[in-house]
């Protein structure tokens, strides 16, 4: 039997969330192993849930979820456009009722929500690597650590430019939030900010630490010469001075809208005092750093490892959302399971500003199940890379090609932020 999933809406006073939301926030820090927390802790914790949709799967007689969701509308950055996304996170279950289908229903419940919604594309960044493809979910975007030695990093630039000043709990959130909306359109795949995020990555104060702050954080924001805020970065001191006389900077966030603030805040992170290292361990796969160094053996990249999975849902409006660097006609065979996807689409860019994506009864130059539509979308992977690995059909020569050169994205997608 399908279990019953229901919807709570989080009502919040005066920072605190209400009980039961409080209840569904316990159940899923619990699924996730995460702190306990008393009463007063998890509710303010749980107030970050303001304005979002919370799910689960109660059984009779306890007040507790045994399954929880949540999810929330979001901005994500597509090329050359944005796009209305159903973000997803807090997928738990607890530990005694595993395998029993729970999160099988609570992510249906909710995509079919998303579609109701007329919500395009579903988005999540996952904890276990196979979890999603079953549902339609694609791998769209990597990310890498990097770790610079700052005591031998010589910029190429010498001299700083521009003007930077910290940041505190007062004024991080509105310093910031302008920056970061303007800097997450240079990336594909990079998303907004909810308003409550803002004041939690600076203090720590969040469900997963249990709400105890971290007081080693800090904030900095670079203007340019005309004072215009141009970047930002968020930074912890993860290990201090005292114990090896060179502290280690772990980079919380870091966001630029310009080379130019990129550099400086880089500049600003390698030359402060006291620190051997700082690293950042999610920074894009193609970060400009080392190209701003003299010598780039102080700087330490890491492989790539996955970050966000897509779920495309409603395929004219995916496709017609974005923009296309050629001008071409190409009709894909999409196979989906469950439907949202399933079809063949023509998706005709003649016109460069408005392309075109509907059913047809043309034969298809390309086959493919609707995950690696996902992994295709931002522009992310070469669908000649799909073809060979068998994840993608040409059904006329050289039809992978035309999709690489059409999908080909101004800039690699990029999502520093795990939700
Ligand atoms: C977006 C996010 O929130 S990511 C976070 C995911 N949550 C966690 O990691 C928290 C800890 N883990 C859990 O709470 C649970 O084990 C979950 C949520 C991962 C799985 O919940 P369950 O209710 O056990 O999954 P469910 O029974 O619905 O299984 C659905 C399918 O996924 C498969 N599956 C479930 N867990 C796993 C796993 N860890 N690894 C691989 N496959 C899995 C099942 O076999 C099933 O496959 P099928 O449909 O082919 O038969």
């Amino acid at each position: 039997m399908t279990p019953e999933v229901h919807r709570l809406v989080p009502h919040v006073t005066d920072g605190t969330a209400d009980a039961d939301t409080v209840t569904w926030a316990r159940a899923m820090q619990a699924a996730f192993l995460g702190p306990r927390m008393d009463a007063g802790d998890l509710a303010r914790a749980a107030a970050a849930y303001a304005g979002q949709r919370l799910r689960g799967v109660w059984e009779t007689a306890d007040p507790a979820p045994v399954a929880t969701l949540r999810s929330w509308d979001a901005r994500m950055t597509v090329p050359g456009g944005e796009l209305a996304v159903d973000a997803i996170s807090s997928i738990g279950v607890r530990s005694t009722h595993r395998r029993r289908g729970l999160l099988r229903a609570v992510l249906v419940d909710d995509l079919a929500e998303a579609v109701r919604a007329g919500t395009p594309v579903a988005a999540l960044t996952s904890t276990q690597g196979s979890l999603y493809e079953r549902f339609g979910f694609g791998l769209a975007t990597w990310t890498r650590s990097v770790s610079l030695e700052t005591r031998a990093a010589r910029f190429r630039a010498p001299d700083p430019t521009g003007r930077l000043r910290t940041l505190d709990v007062a004024t991080l959130p509105s310093a910031a939030a302008p920056v970061q909306d303007r800097a997450r359109r240079r990336h594909p795949g990079s998303m907004d900010r909810d308003a409550g995020s803002w004041t939690a990555l600076l203090t720590g104060e969040t469900g997963w630490t249990g709400m105890v702050p971290d007081r080693h954080r800090h904030a900095v924001l670079w203007s340019d010469a005309t004072g215009r805020p141009g970047g930002y970065a968020v930074y912890r001191v993860a290990r201090g001075w005292a114990e090896t006389g060179a502290a280690e900077v772990a980079v919380l966030d870091l966001q630029a809208t310009t080379p130019e603030s990129y550099r400086e805040l880089w500049r600003h992170l390698a030359s402060l005092d006291l620190v051997g290292t700082v690293s950042w361990s999610e920074a894009s796969v193609d970060e400009p750093l080392p190209w701003l160094l003299h010598d780039p053996r102080p700087l330490a990249l890491g492989a790539s490892r996955a970050m966000l999975w897509l779920r495309i849902l409603d395929v004219p409006a995916a496709l017609a959302a974005r923009r296309y660097p050629v001008i071409d006609r190409v009709v894909l065979r999409v196979h989906d399971p469950a439907g949202h996807a399933e079809g063949t689409w023509a998706l005709d860019t003649a016109d460069p500003v408005a392309p075109a994506a509907s059913p047809t009864r043309d034969e298809p130059d390309v086959a493919l199940d609707v995950p690696a539509l996902g992994s295709l979308y931002l522009g992310g992977v070469d669908p000649r890379v799909l073809a060979r690995a068998g994840r993608l059909e040409e059904r006329t020569p050289g039809a992978a090609g035309r999709l690489a050169r059409l999908f080909a994205a101004p800039s690699v997608p990029w999502n520093g932020i795990r939700f």
